[in-house]
């Protein structure tokens, strides 16, 4: 049989084992099955040669029985109406597991904003706010950064929402610059997160991370910081990539260095002559391999050829559901996304806090109370596997869950 490389429909399938396992009904499961709503909308943009290009764009709202929805927006070429839906699903999750007021959200453009200038970026991110705005607010759905997004293409949609609604509306969208409201800590967070349950893992596996080999595939706002973190934590980081090639140092590779010289876009290995490919970084000889790029890298066809004792997932979707399996069956520790990847949204969440009470926290506060939540969380996750006897990924999708099925059913809806 070949393997579901759909993120969506392999998503229906854990939602429904975790519900069963949690002894809800088929009610519970019709409705976590599918968003409550997704909205595609066309998006007309001026370029700067005169013509006008209609880009093609999605907001999907899973579940907000427990609060707003919440959850980034992703600029690329590959975004399709399947894989927003399933993202929006796991911000569900992601914001259960860490006990969240939130439901999932999440928000993509088709675009590829590496040949597109900064003023047509602003104009398709302003172009996309007027085209959602009526589902999205701070109290009803707060965007975020995904992949090719950041804090600029953030103030840019801030600014145009708290035109139209003609208030300062910081609390529409986190992830902004500091200057326009944004939380101290929140553009490293992502990576923070991932460190926090790389040091817990390694605790769980008996690995001292300061002789740990690590392999880090993506070098963008997740996987540069989580580069610095582990480098300057005495780790060796011997393998990262982007979307272009890979670099490979059994001895270390200078990551300061690295950090100094990639782009915005977290391109770095094209300055190199002597790369390897994505494929074969996956499959390096190392102690910890953290995908931190796109989904669907590890998969059934490579599963086998990883020779990480742990694997951390630090971006949404990068193993599939089978490759999970042989995984598992081989004894390796897999981090799932939806707990390793939370800190972003939890800093995310902390930025709206601040907003909505108009005063801001330390770096050294933030990074405190993330610390806190994410180490609790770790525990609860790799507890429920353990007594469970089952996998971190089917026991993060039980304890993601648990807050929306029961305040869907508070609420009557089920
Ligand atoms: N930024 C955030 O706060 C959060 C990000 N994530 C996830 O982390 C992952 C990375 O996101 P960011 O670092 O924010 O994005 P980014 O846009 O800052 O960086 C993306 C990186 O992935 C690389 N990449 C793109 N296509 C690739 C391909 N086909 N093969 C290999 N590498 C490729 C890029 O070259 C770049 O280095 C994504 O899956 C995202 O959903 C998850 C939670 C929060
Ligand atoms: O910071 C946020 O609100 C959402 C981050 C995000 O999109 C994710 O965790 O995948």
């Amino acid at each position: 049989m070949e393997e579901n490389l759909n993120l969506f429909t392999s998503t229906q399938e854990i939602i429904k084992e975790a519900l069963v396992k949690l002894g809800f009904n088929d009610e519970m499961y019709e409705l976590l099955k599918e968003p409550l709503r997704v909205l595609m909308v066309r998006i007309p943009v001026r370029m700067d040669d005169g013509t006008v290009k209609v880009f093609q764009g999605y907001r999907s709202q899973h579940n907000d029985s427990v609060g707003p929805t919440k959850g980034g927006v992703r600029f690329h070429p590959e975004v399709n109406e399947d894989e927003v839906k399933a993202l929006s699903m796991w911000m569900t999750l992601k914001c259960g597991i860490v006990g969240l007021p939130y439901g999932g959200g999440k928000g993509g453009i088709v675009c590829d904003p590496r040949t597109m200038s900064m003023s047509e970026i602003e104009r398709l991110s302003r172009g996309y706010v007027r085209a959602i705005s009526q589902i999205v607010g701070p109290t009803k759905d707060i965007p975020a950064p995904d992949v090719y997004t950041n804090s600029q293409i953030m103030a840019w949609m801030m600014d145009e929402y708290s035109r139209l609604r003609e208030n300062d509306s910081p609390g529409f969208i986190t992830g902004k610059p500091l200057v326009l409201g944004g939380s101290e800590g929140r553009e490293k967070a992502t990576a923070q997160g991932v460190t926090i349950c790389i040091e817990e893992a390694a605790k769980k596996r008996g690995i001292n991370l300061k002789d740990a080999r690590v392999v880090i595939q993506g070098f963008g706002n997740a996987g540069s910081f989580l580069a610095k973190f582990l480098h300057d934590y005495g780790a060796k980081v011997i393998g990262i990539s982007d979307a272009y090639g890979a670099l490979h140092d059994p001895d270390g590779l200078d990551i300061d260095y690295l950090l100094d010289r990639r782009d915005s876009f977290g391109t770095v290995t094209t300055l190199f002559e002597n790369t390897i490919t994505n494929k074969e970084l996956l499959e390096l000889d190392c102690d910890i391999l953290v995908p931190a790029a796109i989904s669907n890298q590890i998969t059934a066809e490579n599963a086998h050829n990883i020779k990480a004792s742990i694997i951390v997932e630090a971006a949404n979707g990068p193993t599939t559901m089978e490759a999970t399996k042989i995984l598992s069956d081989n004894g390796v520790l897999l981090v799932p996304d939806v707990l390793a990847s939370a800190g972003g949204v939890t800093v995310s969440y902390f930025e709206w806090v601040q907003n909505n009470q108009g005063y801001y926290w330390s770096e050294e506060e933030v990074n405190e109370k993330l610390r806190k939540k994410l180490v609790e969380s770790f525990n609860n996750v790799y507890n429920t596997a353990e007594t469970r006897r089952i996998n971190m990924r089917l026991a993060a999708y039980m304890v993601g869950l648990r807050n929306a099925a029961e305040a869907s059913k508070f609420r009557g809806w089920v």
